[in-house]
């Protein structure tokens, strides 16, 4: 079997240097992010289960984000507690506001206001890449909580988001690249002006910025995970920069 933090399968005096670095939450704190956890867990879980069962009935992916979507929209808009959480958990306010605001974005100001897309492929790319991602997270969180984490869940955390991430920044990209003819040709979430703000402001353009914005900050996030990786695999000690 695979050990477990508590069998000792770690790193041992560099683990238990980190272990001494842990942040000692509450019994309130612990109780509701158990809760948190599983229940996202859950959540992604039934989204992954209901995907796979939806393509094995139809055999298409078209529809697919129609049926899963008041799930999807449900389990990633209360992710937004993550930010909160920040304040009791050693994690970064920064990466996780990215991380966080940009699926949100994807959510709502994409897949769930452009109709036209919702049958693209690269839908389906983003929407896989991060049930696979967030069911692998949280089932992590919810084991670390509770001191009995498998290997092989810390394993497939800080591995699997090698390939993941690129796959998922694709899929995202590409899924706002192909809503771009429908922005400009509608002009939705657009201000033109004349107007009694005095303000202009086209979605469309918003939209290729937030595109260029992933080029700088992308990497940002990959080597956080890198640097994460090898604190937690390897036991390296790193000194990151507060927010
Ligand atoms: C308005 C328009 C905005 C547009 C912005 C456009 C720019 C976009 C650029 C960014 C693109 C992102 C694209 C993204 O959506 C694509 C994908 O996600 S693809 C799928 C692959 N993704 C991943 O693998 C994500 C991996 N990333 C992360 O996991 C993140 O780094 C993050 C979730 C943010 C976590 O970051 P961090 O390293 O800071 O935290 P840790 O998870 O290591 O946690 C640190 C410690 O806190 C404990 N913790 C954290 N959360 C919990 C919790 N819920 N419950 C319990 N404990 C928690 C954790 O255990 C750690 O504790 P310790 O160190 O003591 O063990």
């Amino acid at each position: 079997m695979a050990p477990s933090e508590e069998d000792g399968g770690g790193n041992g005096a560099v683990e238990e240097k980190e272990k001494g670095k842990k942040r000692k939450l509450g019994a309130l704190a612990t109780a509701w992010l158990i809760f948190y956890n599983v229940a996202m867990t859950a959540g992604w879980l039934v989204l992954g289960i209901a995907m796979v069962r939806f393509y094995i009935q139809k055999g298409t992916h078209r529809g697919l984000f129609r049926s899963v979507q008041k799930t999807l929209k449900f389990f990633q808009t209360f992710a937004l507690l993550e930010v909160v959480h920040c304040a009791v958990v050693r994690t970064s306010v920064l990466v996780t506001g990215v991380q966080v605001s940009s699926r949100i974005f994807m959510v709502w100001f994409i897949a769930h206001s452009i109709k036209q897309i919702q049958n693209e492929e690269s839908v389906i790319l983003f929407l896989v890449v991060w049930t696979v991602t967030e069911i692998t997270r949280y089932s992590f969180y919810t084991f670390n909580l509770l001191n009995h984490l498998p290997y092989f869940i810390k394993w497939a955390r800080y591995n699997f988001f090698i390939i993941l991430y690129p796959a998922g920044v694709a899929g995202e990209l590409l899924t706002i690249y192909a809503a771009l003819p429908y922005v400009k040709k509608t002009g939705m979430f657009s201000l033109r002006l004349p107007n009694k703000y005095n303000v202009s402001f086209d979605y469309y353009y918003f939209l290729i910025i937030v595109m260029f914005s992933y080029v700088p900050l992308f990497p940002q996030l990959y080597f956080h995970m890198l640097r994460q990786r090898r604190r937690v695999l390897h036991g390296e000690v790193i000194v990151e920069k507060d927010d």
